[in-house]
């Protein structure tokens, strides 16, 4: 109680009469110490406001003393203000102990934080480092795009591999089939005609069991190698089967794929094959011959090209069967 009272006891000489009352220093003290009041009561409301508002600030705490710091300095302006008149001067020296007291708590946790707060990457830190991301995102998306065209080339390479013939390197059964579909498409759509060359090697049976599967493998690359030379560039040979190849022919009709045929039974049936290997192998080939009709199916197709085959095997091998019906057409 004696405390209290002693706190509030303003019977203490004034500090006015220090100032002797005089008017003009009066009026120094007063608006010095109003305008200081007012400013440090404001400051930690603002640093209050910073502190609710950016919760993600590093140390924020700190503020908060700051704001404690500054709100006691005020208080202790206000106290010097009210002393002019009244002699309150236990209160005033409490509000200064406690502004003593925050400012060594803040000045000590300043002096704790200054290095942590040195450390934190400036705004030109973060710049060069945004600058350093930048340019390795800019690599990455450069590695990213080499590396798409590298599958795709990839995937392009399997995927001809996929429809390549590992032995001759034409096309495989698969391949063909697909080439044979796109023409057929080509040639309903532009109506050019697409004819079909079925090419089977006479008793290739004997060309292994006398020579050889690795001399009758070369046969094989020979003969397509006939083939491909006396074929054009746009036309597409593959292999169909075991011994047995087929050429497609757009832009070809049956009369003109026929003189083909016959030019590539003859080439075949002239190569001295395995030559290379000091052997002169003779073989001949039987080819049949059609060309595509108008709504006919795929499976069709190659149904009348196969019938062909067999019938020029049938009629003895080393020969050309084309397709009467339609070479009818075209004289
Ligand atoms: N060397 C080799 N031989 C193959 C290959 N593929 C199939 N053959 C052989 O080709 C031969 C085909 O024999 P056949 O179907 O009786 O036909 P062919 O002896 O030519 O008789 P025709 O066709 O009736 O004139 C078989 O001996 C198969 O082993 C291959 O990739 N390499």
């Amino acid at each position: 109680m004696d405390i209290i009272s002693a706190l509030f006891d303003g019977s203490f000489m004034p500090h006015g009469h220090c100032l002797k009352w005089q008017a003009d220093l009066l009026f120094l003290h007063v608006v010095g110490d109003t305008l200081t009041v007012i400013a440090y009561f404001l400051i930690p409301i603002a640093l209050i406001q910073l502190v609710r508002k950016r919760d993600d600030l590093a140390f924020n705490w700190i503020f908060v003393m700051f704001a404690a710091f500054i709100f006691l300095c005020g208080v202790t302006h206000l106290m010097a203000l009210i002393n002019i008149w009244h002699g309150y001067y236990f209160l005033s020296g409490l509000s200064k102990l406690a502004t003593g007291i925050v400012s060594i708590m803040t000045t000590v946790m300043i002096v704790y934080l200054l290095p942590k707060v040195i450390a934190i990457p400036s705004n030109k830190d973060f710049k060069v480092k945004n600058e350093q991301l930048l340019l390795v995102q800019k690599e990455l998306l450069a590695a990213n795009q080499l590396l798409e065209q590298r599958v795709e080339a990839r995937t392009k390479e399997l995927e001809k591999l996929a429809r390549t013939d590992a032995l001759t390197g034409v096309l495989n059964r698969g391949g063909l089939i697909n080439n044979l579909t796109d023409e057929i498409d080509r040639s309903v759509r532009y109506k050019h005609p697409l004819s079909l060359l079925m090419i089977d090697l006479d008793h290739f049976k004997h060309v292994n069991d006398q020579f050889g599967h690795q001399r009758g493998d070369t046969v094989l690359i020979e003969a397509v190698n006939i083939v491909s030379k006396a074929s054009r560039h746009s036309d597409t040979l593959g292999r169909y089967g075991g011994e047995e190849f087929l050429l497609l022919l757009p832009e070809t009709n049956v009369t003109e794929a026929k003189i083909l045929a016959e030019r590539i039974r003859q080439d075949i049936e002239q190569h001295p094959f395995c030559q290379d290997e000091g052997l002169n192998i003779s073989l001949t080939c039987s080819i049949g011959v059609t060309e595509y009709e108008a709504g006919q199916t795929q499976s069709k197709l190659l149904q009348t090209v196969d019938r062909l085959l067999y019938s020029a095997k049938n009629s003895g091998r080393n020969r050309v069967t084309v397709n009467d019906d339609i070479a009818a057409k075209n004289p």
